[in-house]
C-alpha cells in the first residue's frame, strides 16, 4: 500500500475554538476517501492544512514525501476548496490552459472538459456561467494536473442532480486510473457512491474510519419500515420518521421491536427490515440529529 498522504497528531485552533484536535490520517493511493461530519466538525480545517492552506499549531503532514507548502509538491495534488473564484472574463478553456500550464503534464484540455461534461462551456466566460456551472469548472481544473491525490471540499453542494451525476463520473474515472480522492460531503448518498472508505469527524476529532459495510455494522440499528401503523408506546425505538404512508422506526433489536407490536395487536402492513443506512450509522456515531 502506497501511502500519498499521512497527517500526524494535527492540532489547530481559532482563538478559543479548536478546530483539528490530534488527528492523524494516512490516504493510500486509489482510494476515495470520504470525509463527513457535522458543521464545524473541522472537515474543512483539515483540507486545508493537509493541502498546506493553513499551518497547524502542532503535527505535520507528508504529501507524496513532502511538505504541503513546497511548490514541486503541489504540483503532484489537486485542490477544490469549498469557496472558490473565478476570474470572470475567461473563457472556461482559458481557465484550463491556464491552470494546466502551471503543471508538467497536464491532462489534455478537450479530455478533461469531456470527462467533466463541460464541453459545452468551453467558450464561455466564467463570469456567464451559472453557480452550479461554476462549481462543476472549478472541480475540474483541480484535476488538470493529473494529480495522484485530489482534495475536494464539498464538491457538488448546490449542483443539480444530473450536475451532480456528472461530476461523480469525473471522480470515478480520475479513480479507475489509480487516483486517489478526499472529499467531503454533506450528501451521505454521495459519500456511499464514491467513496470506498468513510472517516467520520467531530469536534476536531476522527470518531469513526472504515469501510462504508465496517461504518454501517458498528452501528446495530435495523431499521424498520410499515404501511400505516397505528403505533402503541415502543421501546428500545431511537428514531421514528414518517414518509407518505410510510413509517420508518430505528431499533438496535428489530426482533424485539416486531414481538412488541404483535403483542400489543399494532395494525400495519408491508413490514421491510434492513440494516441501518450509511446516515443513520453517520447520526448514530455523531449523536447529533442536524447533521446533513
Ligand atoms: N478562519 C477561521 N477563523 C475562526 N474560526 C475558524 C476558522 N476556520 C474554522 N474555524 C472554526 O473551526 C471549527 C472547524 O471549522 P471547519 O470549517 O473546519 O468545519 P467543517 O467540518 O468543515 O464545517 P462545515 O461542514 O460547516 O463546512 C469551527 O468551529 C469553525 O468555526
Amino acid at each position: 500500500m502506497t501511502v500519498l498522504a499521512r497527517a500526524l497528531d494535527l492540532t489547530r485552533r481559532y482563538n478559543g475554538t479548536i478546530a483539528l484536535d490530534g488527528v492523524s490520517l494516512e490516504i493510500a493511493a486509489g482510494q476515495v476517501v470520504g470525509l463527513l461530519g457535522p458543521n464545524g466538525a473541522g472537515k474543512s480545517t483539515l483540507i486545508n492544512v493537509m493541502t498546506g492552506l493553513v499551518r497547524p499549531d502542532a503535527g505535520r503532514v507528508d504529501l507524496c514525501g513532502g511538505d504541503p507548502r513546497s511548490e514541486s509538491t503541489r504540483r503532484v495534488i489537486g485542490v477544490t476548496p469549498q469557496e472558490t473564484g473565478l476570474p470572470e472574463t475567461w473563457r472556461v478553456a482559458e481557465l484550463v490552459d491556464f491552470v494546466s500550464a502551471h503543471f508538467p503534464d497536464p491532462v489534455d484540455r478537450t479530455e478533461l472538459l469531456d470527462r467533466f461534461d463541460l464541453a459545452p462551456l468551453a467558450d464561455r466566460q466564467a463570469g456567464g456561467l451559472s453557480g452550479g456551472q461554476q462549481r462543476r469548472v472549478a472541480v475540474a481544473l483541480a484535476f488538470a494536473g493529473r494529480p495522484r491525490l485530489v482534495f475536494l471540499d464539498e464538491p457538488t453542494t448546490g449542483l443539480d442532480v444530473d450536475a451532480r451525476r456528472a461530476l461523480w463520473d469525473g471522480i470515478r474515472s480520475f479513480n479507475a486510473d489509480g487516483g486517489a480522492v478526499l472529499l467531503t460531503s454533506h450528501y451521505i448518498e454521495e459519500v456511499e457512491a464514491l467513496a470506498d472508505r468513510v472517516v467520520v469527524m467531530d469536534r476536531g476529532r476522527i470518531i469513526a474510519d472504515g469501510g462504508v459495510a465496517e461504518i454501517r455494522g458498528r452501528v446495530r440499528l435495523k431499521r424498520v419500515t410499515l404501511t400505516d401503523p397505528v403505533l402503541p408506546e415502543l421501546v428500545g425505538v431511537s428514531s421514528v420518521e414518517r414518509d407518505a404512508d410510510r413509517t420508518h422506526l430505528l431499533t438496535n433489536d428489530a426482533s424485539a421491536l416486531v414481538r412488541e407490536l404483535v403483542t400489543a395487536g399494532a395494525s400495519f402492513t408491508d413490514i421491510e427490515i434492513e440494516s441501518a443506512s450509511l446516515e443513520d450509522a453517520f447520526l448514530a456515531i455523531t449523536g447529533d440529529r442536524r447533521a446533513t
